[in-house]
C-alpha cells in the first residue's frame, strides 16, 4: 500500500512541476516568462512544489487512516493543508504561489487516501470511475465550505479576493469548484485529455478550454468581471481557431495572448492549478 501513495504522492508533485514548466501560458508563469506576475518565477513554482512534497504524501496517509464521516477529513485536511502553506509561504518569501493548488490537491488526496482504504486490491492505472467517485466524494468533504467559510463575511476585516467576489458577485471561486466536485475536470478538461495524445499541443489546449470555463477568481480579482469575460470569450474563440492547428501555430497564439494579459497585468492563477489537477488525473489514468 505504500508503494502505491507514494507512486500518487509523485504523480501529484510531477503534476504540479508539469504545470509550471509549461509554455507559453498566457498571464501565467513559466520557464520563459514570468507573466502578469512581478513577484513569482518559475524558480519559485519549483521552490513550493518541493514544500509542498511531503504534505502530499500526510493528505494522502490522512485519508487512508480516516475513520469518520467526509467532514471530518475535510477539517483534519484543513489543518494539515494550513501546514503546508506556511511551509509554501516560508519558502517563497510570503509569495502567493500555489495557496489554491495545495487546497485542491490537499482535498483530493485525501478523499484518494481514503478510497485506497475502502479498496485494498486497487491498482493504477484509475478507470474513468475511480477518478469520478474520488472527485464526488471531495464535494461530500466541502459540502459545509461555503456556508462555514462565508458566515458573517460581512463582519470579516481583510478579506481574501475570493471572499471579496463571493460578496461582491456571489461568485464562489475555488470553493464552490470543490464543493461541486471539480466540475472543469469532469465536464470539460479530462473528457478532453482522454481523447487526446499526453504532449505539449494537448496541454496547451487543454489549458484554453479551461480558460475558456472557469471562474478564476484571480482573473476577476485583478482585472474585474468585464476583462475576466472578455478574456474567457477570447480563449473559447482561440480553442476553437486552434483546435486542430500545429503546434508551432498554437505557441505563437498563445504568445501573443500571454503580451495581451501581461499588458492587462491579469493571470488565470486558478485556471493553472486545473491544469495542473488534470495532469495529476491524466497520470493517475496511466496517460
Ligand atoms: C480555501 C482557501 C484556499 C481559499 O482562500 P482564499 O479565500 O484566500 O482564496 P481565493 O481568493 O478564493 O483564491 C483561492 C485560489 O484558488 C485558485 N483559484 C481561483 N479560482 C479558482 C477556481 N474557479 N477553481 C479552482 N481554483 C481557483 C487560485 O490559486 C492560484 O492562483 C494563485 C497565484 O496567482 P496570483 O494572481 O499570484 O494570486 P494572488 O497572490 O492571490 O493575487 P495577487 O495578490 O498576486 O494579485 C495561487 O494561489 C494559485 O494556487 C486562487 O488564488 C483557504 O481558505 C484555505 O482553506 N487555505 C488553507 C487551508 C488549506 O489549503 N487546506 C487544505 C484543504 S482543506
Ligand atoms: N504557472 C503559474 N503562474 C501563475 N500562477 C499560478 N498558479 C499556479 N500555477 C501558476
Amino acid at each position: 500500500m505504500t508503494q502505491l501513495i507514494n507512486q500518487i504522492s509523485q504523480y501529484a508533485q510531477q503534476a504540479l512541476l508539469h504545470e509550471a514548466a509549461l509554455f507559453p501560458k498566457p498571464g501565467l508563469v513559466d520557464p520563459l516568462s514570468n507573466g502578469a506576475h512581478d513577484d513569482m518565477s518559475f524558480l519559485t513554482f519549483i521552490d513550493s512544489s518541493i514544500a509542498l512534497s511531503p504534505f502530499l504524501s500526510d493528505y494522502l496517509a490522512l485519508g487512508h487512516t480516516h475513520q469518520g464521516t467526509p467532514q471530518e477529513l475535510f477539517a483534519k485536511i484543513r489543518r494539515q493543508g494550513i501546514l503546508a502553506e506556511e511551509a509554501m509561504l516560508q519558502v517563497t518569501a510570503g509569495i502567493n504561489t500555489h495557496k489554491g493548488a495545495n487546497f485542491s490537491f490537499a482535498l483530493i488526496l485525501g478523499a484518494i487516501g481514503y478510497y485506497i482504504q475502502q479498496q485494498p486490491d486497487l491498482k493504477l492505472p484509475f478507470k474513468t470511475n475511480d477518478t469520478l467517485a474520488n472527485l464526488m466524494y471531495v464535494a461530500l468533504m466541502s459540502e459545509n465550505l461555503i456556508q462555514a467559510d462565508y458566515a458573517d463575511l460581512v463582519l470579516k476585516e481583510d478579506l481574501s479576493a475570493g471572499e471579496r467576489l463571493y460578496l461582491e458577485h456571489g461568485f464562489t471561486g475555488i470553493r464552490g469548484e470543490a464543493a461541486a466536485g471539480y466540475p472543469m475536470l469532469r465536464k470539460v478538461a479530462l473528457p478532453f485529455l482522454r481523447k487526446q495524445p499526453a504532449e505539449k499541443r494537448s496541454f496547451l489546449l487543454t489549458m484554453l478550454l479551461l480558460m475558456g470555463q472557469v471562474e478564476d477568481s484571480n482573473l476577476i480579482h485583478r482585472g474585474g468581471v468585464k476583462s475576466w469575460l472578455a478574456i474567457k470569450e477570447n480563449a473559447n474563440q482561440l480553442y476553437v481557431n486552434l483546435t486542430n492547428a500545429p503546434l508551432e501555430q498554437i505557441e505563437d497564439a498563445l504568445r501573443l495572448f500571454d503580451q495581451q494579459l501581461i499588458s492587462q497585468h491579469v493571470s488565470p492563477g486558478g485556471t493553472a492549478d486545473l491544469l495542473a489537477l488534470a495532469l495529476f488525473f491524466s497520470k493517475l489514468e496511466g496517460r
